[in-house]
């Protein structure tokens, strides 16, 4: 997908929401455990009742692979599902990818070209070469870690370096690398005061916002400085709108969970645009 094709969807549906499905077997509903394929069916319930209110959808990889093959025949099934139902999502493989080139590339066909993704989260530790295999392909996108919601982030992501944090210099450095249009950024929403500044250095690319619900990060910090012209954002949410509800009703619940933050992004659109 284009970024304008994004963009579009966005002021369409009025909404910068990113849907995180990240299946952990112990949380969903447990007559659904009797399914053939548990992790589908329920990914197919949250897509069917969240659809008109998302804008993307975000598999964390890590929720797949801890399953083995069947794990991954139900990642190969979602993103199919998604592809074929749902065009105009954008869809994320959250996968942290980072290594040489070589090794990027089969990385970059695995989640790009076979699995048919539009986009993969990327560690920037590697530098350029780890980084350019992912943008060879065309209207995909590299999701380039800057500004982590964890904690964590303040052991490396904000030391300095040339007088500048770590997390500056990955988006300054990484504007001049082979098709840099192509890429797009992972901020925390748990670091909203940082916006401001990261919006001098990528006025315009889009950032990937994790952090809001379960990790207590707030959607209306994050757009105060984190907007763009262009809207610029994609805030996810994962545990916060998949287990709304545990029972029978999960799929209903995580409906209501989702259509009451894209009224909150409505709101807040009709304000920016
Ligand atoms: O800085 C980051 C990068 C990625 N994530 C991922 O996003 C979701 C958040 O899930 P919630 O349940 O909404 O907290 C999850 O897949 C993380 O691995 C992040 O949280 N922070």
């Amino acid at each position: 997908m284009t970024t304008d094709q994004l963009v579009f969807e966005i002021k369409r549906k009025k909404s910068f929401l990113c849907i995180g499905l990240d299946v952990d077997l112990d949380k969903i509903p447990s007559f659904l455990l009797e399914e053939e394929d548990p992790i589908f069916s329920f990914n197919k319930g949250i897509i069917d009742a969240t659809h008109q209110y998302a804008v993307a959808y975000k598999p964390n990889i890590a929720f797949y692979e801890a399953y083995g093959l069947k794990g991954w025949k139900s990642l190969e099934r979602t993103i199919e599902y998604l592809n074929q139902n749902y065009p105009s999502i954008f869809t994320i493989a959250d996968a942290k990818r980072g290594d040489i080139g070589n090794t990027a590339s089969m990385y970059a066909k695995a989640f790009l070209e076979t699995l048919n993704f539009d986009s993969i989260t990327i560690a920037p530790y590697m530098g350029r070469d780890s980084v350019e295999p992912f943008l060879d392909f065309p209207n995909k996108h590299a999701i380039l870690l800057a500004l982590t919601s964890n904690e964590g982030a303040y052991d490396f992501q904000t030391k300095k370096m040339n007088g500048k944090f770590l997390y500056q210099e990955v988006l300054e450095t990484s504007k001049s690398w082979k098709n840099s249009e192509q890429l797009m950024y992972v901020v925390g929403a748990t670091k909203a005061e940082y916006f401001k500044e990261i919006r001098k250095i990528v006025p315009k690319a889009f950032l990937l916002v994790p952090g809001i619900g379960a990790q207590g990060g707030n959607l209306q910090d994050v757009c105060k400085y984190g907007l763009s012209p262009d809207v610029g954002l994609l805030v996810n949410s994962s545990r916060g709108i998949i287990y709304a509800s545990k029972a029978s009703d999960f799929a209903e619940a995580a409906g209501k969970e989702a259509s009451r933050l894209q009224k909150e992004m409505e709101a807040i659109l009709e304000e920016w645009l």
